[in-house]
């Protein structure tokens, strides 16, 4: 089947009560949904990037808490409320630096919080609406993300890009993507520069595949290019997403962002993060205190190919994330407005807006 980007990224199946995912890690060339509803299989799925990005990661697990509970035998609400916590810490070790992971979790945790008194039939209903209206939200937070982010680009634009933050990191849309997808639409033009994002290769895999399946012009490029495309003038901005932004503006994204964000500084050119309020951390009070995801050296010397030219034994270092300093972040889209420093204030404002 030829890959396309028309369907959800992440869904729940309501007539089986399966987790519907495209197995990212099959991308570009094949188009694979996987229907998951055992918590093993669903851990695996975010730990391999199966499916990935913030805001989908987030839905994933809210979806994959309902179908597991869902299975749940038991009508005692201790036996039930136990195994419903067990579950729950479960996903939330899969992966630790994308806060809207724990941040969907404990949303479902609430539903459980706030019905004492539920029957367990009662309270696998109440679970499976949550994880539909946070798959939901979503596509509405996304899409005003995209108009936020539009109103700072200009028909024409080049706009570089690191990692994905599109569709296939949320249900819908994107994150840092999102504009150009509205923008499209709308029948603007842009040229997007992806980097290709070693080691995982978000860039060249999903976003190019993203953005050509978008009709959007194109190019790809190796991370250590960046600066060639900014030095040339060819970029009017650069757009990425987040895992966790926190207080004072401290954002982390994938791995190489910061140093995206160090050049264009250099050369002038504005450096947008997009970021859900839902992947704002405003208990973490600056980058130093996010936690830095560290995956396997195999997938630094050994995927794509059959083994990197590494000599045996030698260390290899491969967090997943990186933290961009503040001072670098041009301004932050959120789906409440755009923030810009001092961020520890602007952020505040924002987030509160979002609970009025
Ligand atoms: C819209 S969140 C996308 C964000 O997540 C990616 O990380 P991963 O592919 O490891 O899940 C990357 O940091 C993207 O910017």
């Amino acid at each position: 089947m030829k890959p396309s980007l028309t369907t959800e990224t992440v869904r729940l199946d309501e007539q089986t009560k399966e987790l519907v995912l495209i197995d990212q890690t099959k991308l570009p060339g094949e188009y694979t949904l996987l229907r998951l509803s055992k918590a093993e299989d669903i851990w695996e799925a975010i730990v391999h990037l199966r499916v990935r990005g913030a805001p989908a990661i987030g839905v994933a697990a809210a979806i994959g808490l309902y179908v597991v509970t869902d299975r749940f035998q038991t009508q005692d609400r201790g036996e039930f409320d136990q195994q419903f916590r067990a579950a729950k810490e479960y996903f939330a070790s899969s992966r630790p630096t994308a806060v809207n992971l724990f941040w969907a979790l404990d949303r479902m945790a609430q539903v459980v919080q706030r019905n004492p008194q539920a029957t367990t039939d009662r309270l696998k209903t109440l679970l499976r609406d949550e994880a539909i209206a946070i798959q939901r939200e979503d596509v509405d937070v996304c899409r005003r993300l995209g108009e936020y982010g539009l109103s700072l680009l200009q028909d024409g634009d080049g706009i570089l890009t690191h990692c994905n933050a599109g569709q296939l990191a949320t249900v819908k849309y994107g994150t840092a993507l999102a504009p150009i997808h509205l923008g499209v639409q709308r029948g603007m033009h842009f040229h997007v520069y992806t980097d290709e994002t070693r080691p995982l290769l978000q860039g060249i895999r999903l976003s190019a595949f993203e953005m050509q399946a978008a009709g959007v012009k194109t190019t790809v490029l190796c991370d250590n290019m960046a600066s060639s495309v900014m030095q040339r003038g060819w970029v009017q901005a650069v757009l990425v997403g987040c895992d966790r932004v926190a207080a004072n503006g401290d954002t982390a994204n994938k791995i190489g962002t910061s140093g995206v964000a160090i050049l264009a500084n250099y050369y002038h050119i504005p450096f947008y993060v997009v970021a859900p309020t839902s992947t704002i951390d405003l208990t973490c009070p600056s980058g130093t205190a996010i936690p830095i995801e560290q995956r396997p050296p195999e997938e630094v010397t050994h995927m794509w190919y059959e083994a990197s030219m590494a000599p045996a034994g030698v260390d290899v270092y491969n967090p997943a994330f990186d933290v961009t300093d503040h001072s670098l972040i041009t301004a932050i889209v959120t789906e409440y407005g755009i923030a810009y420093p001092p961020y520890d204030k602007s952020l505040a404002a924002l987030c509160s807006s979002s609970t009025e």
